[in-house]
């Protein structure tokens, strides 16, 4: 029998009634609502801690990134843990987690999570997919023109005291090719802006994906390196995609183009970028992402890329904006109370995505019993057995890789028997974690 979270949940709507209660007090370790505590860092939404306290949890609330051991220390004790971008949820950390039920991560990118090492000790990861799209895809729109333009340095030599009006080398936008590589949400979107202002599109993906507007699909990122003006990457982090452009690629690309990175810091081999762009090969470039990135805000920022010309830097503001922000708080809060009240699953990034309809509130003696296993034969045979000589309401199992998840409503003649089930389920050898949610 793998490690257990010995806890139970109590809907709020359902935590007063006397049946409820006397079941939870008697018959499993005290627990409601209010003993879940959540771990948020890296300044998520107003919105999330909202919902959670709305939710009668426990919320520890942080605006930076906390380092490795600070992380571990913290980490043992909750059962739920919100992140952004910055916080590194490796096997080692995550082994420490022997109570957390579910991370958060409040952006677009899960690959600063030990993903199947999670799934492998329960934790359901969620994330929002699409929430801040628009804002990167905005953000490198405006950058398309600020480097077509030099703004970046005029402004700089204005701040300055430098008045240097100058035309050459700055161009329209209208007619140029823009080269996307990674065409899903963001690049997608980014490709209709950058056509309704008059710009051609081609774009590189490894997926099969159909070209939006009159964009056209490229056979290869080289071809895509060798005749766009701009070059933007929306790739995830992958070992694939790390080092995707390096100096070969860079020097495959045209001479005084430029290129665009709001994707990952590792995507980029940043001292190749820093050699082209000194050399004046490419003309320009825009960088949000970095290979490493500060914990927290403040000075001390250093990078190969500072005080290269006609080069943009900021600080991983893709997806910063008030509208995203709000949008990514109500949707993984949402997420996550659901997951950690009723057991729902859905648009989990790591486990299989299940749910049952809710339990009515005047329904006091049917539990929902709540199980992920490891993916062998013979488990479901094994709960089924356990639940045998039950009235099973509804149940539900699937599974990913090496995990399933199985829900079960199951209606007790006697509260004792609650606990009975809980006990049964857990002893399962391939058992991960069991809850008993009523
Ligand atoms: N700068 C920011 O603040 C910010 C904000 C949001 C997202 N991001 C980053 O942008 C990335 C892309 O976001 P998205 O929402 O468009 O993701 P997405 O999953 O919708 O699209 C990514 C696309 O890249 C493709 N792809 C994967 N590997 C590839 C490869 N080797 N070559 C070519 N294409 C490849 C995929 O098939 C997919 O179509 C995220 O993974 C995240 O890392 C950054
Ligand atoms: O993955 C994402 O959504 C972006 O990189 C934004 O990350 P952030 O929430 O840390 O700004």
């Amino acid at each position: 029998m793998a490690d257990t979270v010995k806890v139970a949940s109590v809907p709020i709507s359902r935590r007063d009634s006397f049946n409820a209660r006397d079941l939870r007090t008697r018959h499993l370790k005290p627990f409601d609502s209010g003993d879940i505590k959540v771990l948020l860092l890296e300044n998520v939404s107003p919105k999330a801690v909202e919902i959670f306290k709305k939710a009668g949890y426990q919320v520890d609330y942080h605006s930076k990134a906390l380092g490795k051991e600070a992380l571990i220390e913290k980490i043992k004790d909750v059962h739920v843990v919100g992140i952004r971008s910055k916080t590194k949820l490796t096997e080692e950390v995550l082994s420490h987690a022997s109570k957390l039920l579910t991370i958060g991560c409040f952006c677009i990118g899960t690959n600063q999570v030990d993903l199947g090492y999670a799934a492998s000790r329960g934790i359901c990861v969620f994330n929002s997919p699409f929430s801040n799209s628009r804002s990167v895809a905005e953000l490198v729109i405006a950058e398309i023109i600020l480097l077509s333009r030099q703004l970046g340095d005029r402004s700089r030599e204005m701040h300055s005291g430098v008045w240097n009006k100058v035309s050459k080398n700055c161009y329209e936008i209208r007619g140029k090719t823009l080269g996307i590589v990674g065409y899903g949400h963001i690049g997608t979107q980014l490709g209709v802006l950058a056509e309704s202002m008059g710009m051609h599109v081609i774009w590189y993906d490894i997926l099969p994906v159909m070209p939006i507007g009159s964009s056209t699909a490229a056979d290869s990122l080289e071809q895509v390196l060798a005749s766009a003006d701009f070059v933007s990457l929306h790739v995830p982090e992958t070992p694939e995609t790390r080092n995707m452009i390096g100096a070969r690629e860079l020097a495959l690309m045209k001479d005084g183009s430029y290129l665009i990175n709001a994707s990952r810091g590792t995507v980029v081999d940043i001292d190749a970028l820093a050699a082209s762009l000194n050399s004046g090969h490419l003309a320009g470039a825009a960088v949000d992402v970095y290979p490493t990135e500060p914990l927290a805000n403040g000075p001390g920022f250093e990078s190969p890329l500072r005080n290269c010309p006609n080069t943009l830097l900021t600080p991983h503001i893709g997806g910063s904006t008030e509208e995203a922000q709000l949008m990514i708080g109500a949707e993984v809060g949402t997420a996550i109370t659901k997951f950690v009240n009723s057991g729902a699953s859905i648009n989990a990034v790591n486990f299989a995505e299940c749910d049952l309809r809710a339990i009515p509130s005047t329904d006091l003696t049917t539990v929902r019993i709540v199980n992920v296993h490891q993916n062998v034969p013979g488990v479901l045979r094994q709960i089924n057995n356990i639940l045998a000589n039950y009235n099973v309401n509804k149940q539900i199992s699937d599974s990913k890789g090496d995990v399933a998840y199985f829900m079960a409503d199951v209606t007790v003649n006697d509260p004792k028997e609650i606990s009975t089930i809980y006990e049964q389920v857990r002893a399962i050898q391939e058992n991960i974690i069991t809850r008993v949610l009523f």
